[in-house]
C-alpha cells in the first residue's frame, strides 16, 4: 500500500514571494473631499473597516521608546477616539508603561488590508485619571478583567505552569470579585499632533493625506488646494509622495 506523504514544507522565500498586495479592489479615495480635522476621516474608515468584514479592526501598533531613545513595537486595542485623542490601556508597570513615563510620546498604526489603508497617528501621551482607569477596566469582559489582575506584564514569568496558575486565580477573582482593582491598570491618551491616511492602489499611485495640527493662520492647505489659510479645527492637510 503507498503512503501517503505531507508534501515538503515550501521554502520560505518561495512563500515569501508568493504573497500579493493590493491585488483586489480597493476603494478610491479623493483627498481634496477630506472633512477638516482628522477625528471624522478616522471615524469614517474605521466603520468602512468593519463593513469590509476586516478582522479585528480596533487592533493597532504602538510605538514608544525607552529612555535611551531605541525604539519598541507592539499590538493593543484602541478603546475610544475622541477630540482628546486616541485611547488605550494598559499597565504603567509594563515595558511600554515605564517607557511612556520616561518619554510620553508614541505612534499608533492601524492597518486594515480589506481596504488597502494604513493610518499613522503621531503625538504626546497623557495619563488619564484613576477614576478613568478603573472604568476601562470594568467596562469590558471578564477575562479582560481577568487578564489585567494577573498583573507583572513584561515581567520575566519562570514557567508556563506558573503562568497558568496565577492566569486561573485571576479568571476566579475576576467572576467573584467584578469590581476588583487592577491599579496598575492605566488608560492613556495619545493626542494627535499628526495622522496620516494611506489608501493603497493596485497601480501604487497610493495617495497619502497628512494632518497637521497648526496654530491658526500659520500655513496654507495643499490638499484642498486652498491658498487662504488652515482649516477649521487647528489642522493642515497635505499630500505626500508615496
Ligand atoms: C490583538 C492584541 C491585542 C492586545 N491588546 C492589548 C491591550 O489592549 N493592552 C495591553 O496591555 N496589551 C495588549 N496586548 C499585548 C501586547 O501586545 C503586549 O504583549 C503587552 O502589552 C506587553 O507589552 P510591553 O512589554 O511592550 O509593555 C495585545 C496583543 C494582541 C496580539
Amino acid at each position: 500500500m503507498a503512503t501517503m506523504n505531507a508534501p515538503a514544507p515550501r521554502p520560505f522565500s518561495s512563500l515569501l514571494h508568493a504573497q500579493r498586495v493590493w491585488d483586489t479592489e480597493l476603494p478610491d479615495f479623493d483627498p481634496a473631499t477630506a472633512p477638516p480635522a482628522p477625528l471624522t476621516l478616522f471615524h469614517a474608515w474605521f466603520a468602512d473597516a468593519v463593513a469590509a468584514g476586516q478582522p479585528e479592526p480596533h487592533a493597532m501598533t504602538l510605538a514608544t521608546a525607552d529612555a535611551d531613545g531605541l525604539p519598541d513595537v507592539r499590538t493593543l486595542l484602541l478603546h475610544g477616539a475622541d477630540e482628546r485623542g486616541f485611547h488605550f490601556a494598559s499597565h504603567a508597570t509594563s515595558a511600554k508603561g515605564h517607557q511612556l513615563a520616561d518619554r510620553p510620546y508614541a505612534a499608533l498604526g492601524f492597518y486594515w488590508p480589506s481596504l488597502g489603508r494604513q493610518v499613522r497617528v503621531r503625538g504626546p501621551v497623557t495619563r488619564c485619571t484613576p477614576a478613568e482607569s478603573h472604568a476601562d477596566l470594568h467596562a469590558r469582559s471578564t477575562g479582560a478583567l481577568a487578564a489585567a489582575l494577573t498583573g507583572a506584564q513584561s515581567g520575566v514569568v519562570e514557567s508556563v505552569a506558573a503562568l497558568h496558575r496565577a492566569a486561573d486565580a485571576a479568571w476566579e477573582r475576576a467572576q467573584a470579585e467584578p469590581d476588583a482593582e487592577a491599579p496598575t491598570w492605566t488608560r492613556y491618551v495619545v493626542e494627535p499632533a499628526e495622522a496620516e491616511f494611506f489608501q493603497g492602489d493596485a497601480r501604487r499611485r497610493h495617495i497619502r493625506l497628512r494632518y497637521r495640527r497648526t496654530v491658526a493662520g500659520t500655513a496654507p492647505d495643499a490638499a484642498s488646494g486652498s491658498q487662504t489659510g488652515p482649516q477649521a479645527g487647528g489642522w493642515t492637510r497635505e499630500l505626500l509622495w508615496p
